[in-house]
């Protein structure tokens, strides 16, 4: 068996319908840990792992993002379409599809099954979800299935253990019987060609009719899903809900995390205490104490925060909520000029603009997509937590307001809406002013039903969110934080010098000749020292100001940062800084990702630009208008 092995083992491919569970099965084959969530448009690119059958058969799988049909509107399903071919240069066709069709939602599956058929390559089916299948009332005839569609079908439930068992000793069988095991058998003929939406009309009768004669679906629907809806998609109340989820979600994120961040930063303090009484004063003990413990706690105290957030989009996402969600605001998203599909792009982006704008590949229009990257970096990212955080504590005071809501948490709120206003606002220049002779596109979001989130994909999720944080800190913020610290220390003062070392550093020429440019914006030499290494990363800045900070303030430096800024800066000042970083271009990594996902430097450069206007102008504005009135100093 093994001398007719193709070389790299057998090569499967997962194709279904979005959201039946395709990468679910993927990380049960193969072990690995890709995203899964209860919405369409999850897996947005290809990915491949490697498992073994149980008859030892060595097999390279892929998951592919999910589409109806391998007709490819947009750029994800393009993805699908050209591996299903066998169209991506260097690879092969694969050996096996597996369709992977959700059992409760069989009529677009089975249509796509038997457009899947004319590729000509072995296909199979797998009812997958067949747990909720089953607990629903569906019965399924299999053996009339498998006959009706000419190809092996079984069923499968993805996310348990053992629920693939079945499923992988029907692939050996498949693979034993593929003409890749029949050594120089002839490849069957790929009748496959983009279907007219005639064909696809008399595809889908077909299906139909193979869904009558094989599955009977159960006489009382579930009404969970519905009753739920009617309240949830209500086009009043559902907002209110949803208002209201999005509003607890950003207190949580401002008063949630307090004890553990304290505990983080307690502990932090403790470390720079032990660098300090065992490290000999002079320049080693300044590198790691106020360089990289001070600039790496102050940033990794923001851990909790970035935890709780991400703890409420995993729940959401799991739950199926985030797609009602975009319905709801289709309307108006669509009123600013955004597709309705754009929703779940820039809800992701409240985590990082990254994954958000590489979601914005099941958008199918080539303008509707860039209008939704050029303005996903400006929902509020996570990394922008630490900076929020940091001024807000320091200078909005803490007090109730109409009892059971922080003011704390309320400026929180407006600095996340101020986001979203602007992301609104922007897309809906773009469309009138630059874009307007572009119809509207119809929005078709398939809604999930409902599901209970399971804890383990929760944990998962945190704990990767967690590593990535802990890694940025360890690398990114780390490298920046050697660099500030270098800068900042170097050269030493003269003899006699009466003013803070820092003031004679490099640091200080550096932000003292960026001045001029920010001066009129209320930002200082100091501030100036954060904002241009904070261009890598926006946490960067918060670690430069402690380091900054911490150096300045010599030996006497124990009071926290926040305290230091409450006492250098004007509240104009620390309103302008908030302004600037709703709008500023950040992180180095988001801007590569703009020009690598729009094919070139051109919307990189758009974007950068269009942002750091806005930035500036925003800060102007804010520091300006809170001196007039009376916030100056
Ligand atoms: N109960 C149950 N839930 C499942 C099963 N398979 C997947 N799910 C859930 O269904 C949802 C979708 O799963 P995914 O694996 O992300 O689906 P996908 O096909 O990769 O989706 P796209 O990448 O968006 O095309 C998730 O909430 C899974 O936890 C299953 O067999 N039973
Ligand atoms: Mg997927």
């Amino acid at each position: 068996m093994s001398a007719v092995e193709p070389a790299g083992g057998f090569r499967l491919a997962l194709v279904g319908n979005p959201n039946c569970g395709k990468t679910a099965l993927f990380n049960a084959l193969t072990g690995s840990r890709q995203k899964v969530a209860n919405y369409p448009g999850v897996t947005v690119e290809r990915k491949t792992g490697t498992f073994q059958t149980p008859a030892g058969r060595a097999v390279r799988l892929l998951d592919l993002p999910g589409t109806y049909s391998l007709r490819a509107r947009s750029p994800d399903e393009v993805v699908t379409r050209d591996a299903v071919l066998g169209r991506i240069a260097g690879e092969p066709p694969p050996d096996l599809l597996l369709c992977v069709a959700d059992a409760t939602n069989l009529r677009i599956a089975l249509r796509l099954v038997l457009e899947l058929k004319r590729v000509g390559r072995p296909l199979m089916l797998a009812l997958n979800m067949i747990d909720i299948a089953r607990r629903r009332g569906f019965a399924f005839d299999l053996d009339r299935l498998s006959a009706e569609l000419g190809i092996p079908v079984v069923t499968s439930t993805a996310v348990r253990r053992g629920g693939v068992e079945a499923l992988l000793a029907r692939v050996d069988g498949v693979l034993a019987a593929s003409p890749a095991a029949e050594a120089g058998g002839p490849a069957p003929a790929n009748t496959w060609a983009p279907p007219s939406s005639a064909e696809l009309r008399a595809t889908q009768r077909e299906a139909d009719r193979i869904l009558a004669a094989a599955v009977e679906a159960p006489g009382r629907p579930d009404t969970l899903t519905g009753r739920l809806d009617a309240v949830l998609l209500h086009p009043v109340a559902g907002l209110v809900i949803l208002l209201a989820v999005l509003f607890v979600m950003f207190q949580a994120v401002f008063s949630g995390a307090r004890p553990v961040m304290d505990l983080i930063t307690a502990g932090f303090e403790a470390l720079g205490a032990l660098a300090e009484a065992h490290i000999p004063d002079g320049l080693l003990q300044s590198f790691v104490k106020d360089g990289v413990i001070a600039g790496i706690g102050s940033v990794v105290a923001f851990l909790p925060q970035i935890l709780i957030l991400f703890f409420f989009i995993l729940v959401l996402e799991d739950l199926g909520y985030l797609a009602r969600a975009a319905f709801l605001m289709d309307r108006i998203m669509g009123s600013a000029g955004l597709h309705g599909r754009a929703f779940i792009p820039l809800l992701s982006s409240f985590a990082c603009a990254i994954p958000g704008i590489m979601a914005a590949r099941v958008i199918d229009s080539r303008r509707d997509r860039l209008t939704t990257i050029l303005v996903a970096p400006l929902m509020t990212c996570s990394a922008r937590i630490p900076v929020y955080v940091l001024i807000v504590s320091a200078f909005v005071p803490d007090r109730p307001v109409l009892g059971l809501l922080s003011l704390q948490g309320l400026v929180m709120f407006g600095l996340y809406a101020a986001g979203i206003a602007s992301a609104l606002t922007v897309s809906f220049v773009a469309k009138r002013v630059f874009w307007r002779d572009h119809p509207a596109e119809p929005f078709m979001l398939e809604l999930p039903d409902y599901k209970l989130p399971r804890p383990q994909n929760v944990l998962l999720g945190l704990v990767t969110r967690a590593r990535m944080f802990l890694e940025r800190a360890g690398t990114t913020i780390f490298a920046m934080m050697v660099l500030i610290w270098f800068l900042a220390s170097f050269p030493r003062p003269p003899e006699g010098a009466t003013e803070p070392d820092i003031n004679y550093s490099l640091a200080a020429i550096i932000g003292r000749a960026l001045e001029p440019i920010t001066a009129p914006i209320g930002f200082d030499w100091h501030i100036n020292i954060a904002l241009v290494p904070g261009l890598a990363a926006r946490e960067v800045a918060v670690a430069a100001l402690a380091t900054v900070y911490a150096i300045e303030g010599g030996k006497e430096a124990t009071e926290q940062i926040g305290q230091a800024l409450a006492q250098s800066w004007s509240l104009a000042t620390a309103l302008a800084l908030l302004a600037w970083y709703v709008f500023a271009p950040q992180c180095a990594s988001t801007l590569a990702v703009i020009r690598r996902e729009t094919g070139g430097w051109r919307w990189m450069a758009v974007s950068f630009a269009y942002m750091m206007a806005l930035a500036y102008a925003a800060a102007f504005v804010t520091y300006n208008v809170a001196r007039m009135l009376g916030a100056g100093s």
